[in-house]
């Protein structure tokens, strides 16, 4: 029946089939969970059935405080200068540093836990700058401080959020993109104890070969990058990177000696694109571009 029939009349004379209402409709394509965010689904039931709890992520911005300091990540350290971080101009400083700052200023200056610390004249000033996080641990370093504040109970959290960098953005890199990350808190705890953890996380991924190499953080010692063997290329993949939280960052969260924290971390944008056939970053954001 078409609106030119409707005009001539023709409709009149016309044969029309029967309805056939038991005919299936066109399936609507009531629109599609974004590649990151489905892996992000996975990643998230993982860590749920692991017994992971999930941490607060709502806030991107954070003191360098929060972000670095406390992290035990000296002043001058090369991850805090502006080619690699994003800091606010309004407002640029956070309004007042938590209560316990001097312990991390002690810490930062002079030592402590078997440390000598960096021996530098610590500033207020440069902990209280804004930045953009550039890793969710600036949420874990406040999660622990929260936890230290009830009595002790073994804990594990996970985060999986948007990350800064002000990097230079490349096919495999942007400026913005997903960290996963786990922290496990608890005592007699040792690196195997975390590799066994890791080994049992990444084999739910289907990633069962797992090495590990020595590596370095400003806030976990021993440090380790987690390599994973890649069938297609036939070679490791660095997957990740993990480590022991130093006391050097518990003890002034206020974690008790024999607390310790394991923590480990990856990008959700790697895994993505490995697991959709996607090799430029920029089809995972932003509008479709043709590449
Ligand atoms: C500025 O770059 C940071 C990001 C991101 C990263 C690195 C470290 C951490 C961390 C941590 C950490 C360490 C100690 C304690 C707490 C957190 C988090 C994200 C990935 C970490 N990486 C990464 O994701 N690689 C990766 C992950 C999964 C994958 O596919 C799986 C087989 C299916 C393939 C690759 C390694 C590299 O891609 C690296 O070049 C890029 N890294």
């Amino acid at each position: 029946l078409t609106v030119e029939m409707l005009q001539s009349g023709a409709w009149k004379k016309a044969e029309f089939k029967k309805f056939n209402f038991d005919s299936l409709g066109v399936n609507p394509s009531g629109g599609h969970l974004h590649p990151l965010m489905k892996v992000r689904e996975e990643f998230r039931q993982i860590f749920f059935d692991t017994g992971f709890e999930e941490m607060p992520t709502n806030e991107f911005v954070v003191s360098s405080f929060w972000n670095f300091d406390a992290l035990f990540v000296p002043q001058q350290h090369a991850a805090r200068d502006l080619q690699d971080t994003f800091f606010l101009k309004e407002p640029a400083v956070a309004t007042e540093l938590p209560e316990f700052w001097e312990t991390v200023k002690d810490v930062h200056e002079k030592g402590g836990y078997g440390s000598i610390g960096y021996r530098y004249p610590w500033s207020q000033e440069e902990a209280k700058k804004l930045v953009l996080r550039t890793h969710t641990t600036a949420v874990s370093s406040q999660m622990l401080y929260k936890l230290a504040q009830e009595p002790y109970r073994p804990a594990k959290y996970f985060s999986i959020d948007r990350v800064y960098r002000n990097e230079a953005v490349d096919a495999t890199h942007l400026a913005e993109f997903h960290q996963v990350e786990g922290i496990i808190a608890d005592k007699n705890m040792s690196l195997g104890s975390l590799i066994a953890f890791m080994d049992r996380f990444f084999q739910k991924m289907g990633i069962t070969k797992l090495r590990f190499k020595p590596a370095y953080n400003p806030y976990t010692e021993p440090s380790l990058e987690i390599f994973s063997w890649h069938e297609g290329l036939n070679t490791w993949v660095e997957i990740g990177n993990s480590g022991m939280f130093r006391p050097e960052m518990l003890r002034p969260l206020g974690l008790e000696e024999g607390v310790q924290v394991a923590g480990f971390g990856l990008s959700l944008e790697r895994p993505t694109m490995i697991k959709y056939g996607v090799d430029n970053i920029r089809a995972l954001v932003g509008h479709k571009v043709d590449l």
